[in-house]
């Protein structure tokens, strides 16, 4: 579908936080009516004033949006859902949005994640408590002050239905917002996810002092790393190199304005980590080491940062380590 031939649509957006409100406002800018659903009455009272100092500061929020702190108000006839609460609140949200969810809706997943506990896709989650619902989702290189800024940002929306995603990305762009559409929903889930770990690594390499250089190969190891666990969820490998993928781990990898970035930096840095924004690397680092462990899939770069976060090793061990393994070839599987 052409952009040009889309109907304002009632999105419902589920999180408050700095992505639902840079998505809701996106959501406004592509013509759309908008209903956000922020669980505490802090964050909608002041996004009614036409801010969020709390996850957002600094960015106007224009009237249009309306926030509540009601989950069947928001969802009321909505056309299409957001989620964009973090990985590891997704079931919860969803189980408690189920009653009043409207049927045969698409529930688009914004967040970036692997479940902790189960090693789930957020898909999957989604497919479990919400079957009659068809779910895709919005990744790539976005930060969201970026986006709520109107700064030019481009990313993908996947759904199985190749159909399905490009009416979503139609109806999703606006002028600075670019969306690409695809079929491969679960690379696109695993770029997202993954690319944080790496984030984290990224920042940790910074902070810790070891170069340039050490980036580079870092980023560049990781990728190959991502590219293994994708291939064995069944992720294109073109997918991974898109926007959701590489792109991602582009800009997260390089830019201390990536919370999980800042995450590793203060790691490096030796400084505290509590009272730190969000960082979804941390859960997921766990559960992808986990799961590349039970898969035999070589993720060393991976383990490196789940033992650094679970303070079974520092990063100096890391980096010994990691510098020690058997010389293979480059392209070795
Ligand atoms: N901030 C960014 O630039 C981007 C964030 N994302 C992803 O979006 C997801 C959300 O991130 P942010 O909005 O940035 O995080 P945030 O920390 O700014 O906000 C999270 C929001 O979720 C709410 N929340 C948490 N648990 C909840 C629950 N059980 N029920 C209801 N609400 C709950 C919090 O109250 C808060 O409003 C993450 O997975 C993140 O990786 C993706 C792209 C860009
Ligand atoms: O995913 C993001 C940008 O694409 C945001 O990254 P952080 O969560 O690390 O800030």
């Amino acid at each position: 579908m052409n952009r040009r031939d889309s109907v304002g649509w009632r999105v419902a957006v589920l999180g408050g936080g700095a992505w639902g409100t840079a998505l809701a406002l996106a959501m406004l800018h592509a013509g759309h009516s908008v209903r956000l659903f922020a669980r505490d009455e802090e964050t909608v009272a002041s996004i009614r004033r036409g801010e969020n100092p709390r996850y957002l500061p600094g960015i106007a929020i224009e009237p249009g949006i309306e926030a509540t702190s009601d989950v069947k108000t928001a969802l009321d006839g909505a056309d299409c859902v957001l989620a964009v609460t973090p990985a590891q609140s997704l079931r919860a949200v969803l189980a408690g949005a189920k009653p009043h969810m409207p049927k045969g809706v698409p529930i688009v997943l914004c967040a970036k994640g692997i479940e902790r506990d189960t090693g789930a896709l957020l898909s999957a989650i989604v497919e479990e408590i919400l079957p009659e619902n068809p779910v895709a989702a919005l990744s790539g290189p976005s930060f969201a002050t970026d986006v709520a800024k109107g700064l030019p940002t481009a990313v993908v929306v996947a759904a199985r239905d190749n159909g399905m995603a490009a009416n979503l990305a139609a109806r999703f762009s606006a002028q600075n917002l670019r969306c690409y559409s695809s079929d491969d929903l679960i690379g696109v889930e695993i770029g997202g996810a993954l690319k944080n770990v790496f984030a984290i690594a990224a920042g940790a390499v910074s902070g810790a002092g070891l170069g340039a250089s050490a980036q580079a190969a870092m980023v560049t190891r990781g990728f190959v790393e991502l590219r293994r666990i994708g291939a064995a969820f069944g992720a294109r490998p073109e997918t991974l190199m898109g926007l959701s993928g590489l792109g991602d781990l582009m800009l997260t990898c390089s830019s201390a304005q990536s919370r999980n970035f800042a995450y590793g930096l203060a790691l490096g840095q030796g400084k505290p980590l509590a009272g730190l924004p969000l960082a979804e690397g941390v859960p997921t680092a766990g559960i992808a080491a986990r799961i590349a462990a039970e898969r035999g899939i070589d993720a060393p770069i991976i383990a490196a940062v789940s033992a650094i976060l679970d303070g079974t090793i520092t990063i100096s061990q890391a980096v010994s380590t990691l510098m020690t393994r058997p010389l293979k070839t480059e392209t070795d599987a």
